[in-house]
């Protein structure tokens, strides 16, 4: 959110009880205990493109497929290609490539791809945008959080009952497939924001197996959000055997890098993250910023994803290393309103392609859907005190809240030890005041989450 607040959660509580209750004083428990560990924060040419698409279905061995027309007259002109001298006169007979561009932007849990998100809708740019965002966890609360979700954008879909790599990939198809056919004409690129968790790899190749997709959708590119402050500690992960290190596989498949949150970090830090990076993928471009502000050139129109450039390097980096690709997820959830949820990513199901994957089974979400005023102080103390405690291991929460005397809703985030919040609109006069919060992390407790938020309600 870029008119967020960035404070610590002492300070964001603190300051919602001094305006709400003239309680100056802070609790001097809650600053031993949690201030020291939450810092206060204050184009390619057609041509080209043929033989791009021509190769990597070869290299992906597609096995279930009718080749589309648009196909079979690229795979035939690139077959035509004999020498350079011919190129000229195919490429005037291949005809523009209207397609509509497409844009993936992945990235760790927290990386920041909402907030460059918002930057894009927000952005003078005179492209009107269809947004479709994935959220891993049940909960829509990043919907809350694309600012520009009414304003910059001609059309926003959620995704929220799996991971985009996983188990909705027909739901992308069938999304993409609708929006063309229901809005032609009415924007001109579509943004897709993954999980946090999400292996770009199966999604990407949704863009060139899915005929219904690959006539009208090209993939423009692949953007990847790495934390500078928090990236190393998720790049050395070791997985379990067989399990994949998405945030490796992130970068593997960028054609951007955008190294974000350099304000939280040194510059020598920052230099040996770009240096790891480099050493995953040496093909991206890469930028450093802060709160996601690129150049809009830099996200949109990057005119094509080479998909054998990333085949290969993957190829070479799961030679030397630790993530393998045999695919079995199995897939663990079930909705269940006004108690906690948890949603295991552990998905199993099987691919016909080479990025099969499997997530880490240690890996999960919690969320929790609830009615009620939640008392501040105590709240507080529950939230500070996890975060003291497990602020390795929770990776990301975010959240909405109903505070007793409060007329806003409290929207809050947090990345490992890092919090943010502020109030949000008006809850509405017959609007439920209901809680929602979801954490993602390892070896979650879903009992002990639940039972600590409930004791934080009035
Ligand atoms: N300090 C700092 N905070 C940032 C920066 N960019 C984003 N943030 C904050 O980091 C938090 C996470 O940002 P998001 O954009 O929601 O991250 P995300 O990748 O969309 O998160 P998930 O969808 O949960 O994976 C938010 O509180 C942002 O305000 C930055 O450059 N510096």
């Amino acid at each position: 959110m870029a008119s967020s607040l960035s404070v610590d959660i002492v300070t964001t509580f603190l300051s919602l009880t001094c305006r709400r209750r003239s309680k100056q004083a802070l609790d001097s428990r809650l600053h031993a205990t949690v201030l020291p560990f939450l810092p206060f924060k204050t184009q390619t040419t057609h041509w080209s493109l043929s033989v791009r698409a021509e190769r990597s279905f070869n290299s992906l061995r597609f096995s279930n497929n009718s080749a589309s027309t648009l196909r079979r007259r690229f795979c035939s002109a690139t077959a035509t290609s004999t020498s350079l001298s011919e190129d000229s006169d195919l490429a005037t007979k291949i005809p523009p490539d209207n397609r509509i561009p497409a844009t993936i932007i992945t990235g760790f849990l927290g990386s920041g791809k909402t907030t460059l998100l918002n930057h894009i809708l927000t952005a003078e740019h005179g492209k009107r945008i269809a947004v479709i965002e994935n959220e891993f966890g049940e909960v829509d609360i990043d919907g809350s959080l694309v600012a520009a979700k009414t304003t910059g954008a001609e059309d926003i879909v959620m995704l929220n009952n799996g991971c985009l790599c996983c188990t909705v990939r027909g739901d992308l198809v069938r999304m993409i497939s609708e929006l063309v056919e229901r809005k032609r004409g009415k924007f001109d690129h579509i943004v897709i924001e993954t999980t946090g968790l999400a292996n770009p790899a199966p999604i990407i190749q949704t863009f060139y197996a899915e005929d219904s997709i690959f006539n009208d959708v090209k993939l423009d590119g692949v953007v990847t959000l790495v934390d500078a402050k928090h990236a190393v500690f998720h790049l050395d992960e070791v997985k379990p055997k067989g399990v994949v290190n998405e945030a490796v596989e992130q970068i593997a498949y960028a054609d951007r890098v955008i190294v974000n949150k350099t304000d939280l970090v040194g510059e020598q830090g920052i230099a040996s993250l770009v240096q790891r990076i480099r050493n995953i993928n040496r093909m991206a471009h890469l930028k450093q910023t802060q709160y996601g502000k690129v150049d809009l050139d830099y996200v949109l129109g990057i005119g094509g994803f080479d998909l054998e450039r990333i085949e290969s390097a993957v190829g070479a980096d799961a030679e030397k290393g630790d993530h393998g690709h045999d695919h079995d997820h199995v897939h663990d959830h079930d909705h269940n309103h006004e108690h906690g949820h948890h949603h295991d990513h552990d998905h199993q199901h099987e691919h016909h392609h080479s990025h099969d994957h499997t997530h880490d089974p240690g890996v999960s979400s919690v969320s929790i859907v609830c009615e009620g005023n939640l008392d501040l102080e105590k709240a507080n103390m529950w939230l500070g005190t996890l975060l003291y405690e497990r602020s390795e291991d929770i990776y990301r929460m975010k959240g909405l809240l109903s505070v007793q005397g409060m007329d806003e809703r409290f929207v809050f985030q947090g990345v490992h030890d890092i919090f943010q919040g502020s109030p949000d609109r008006l809850w509405g006069l017959d609007e439920p005041r209901i809680n929602k919060m979801v954490f993602i992390g390892k070896n979650l407790d879903e009992k002990e989450i639940e039972k600590g938020f409930r004791a934080c309600l009035l």
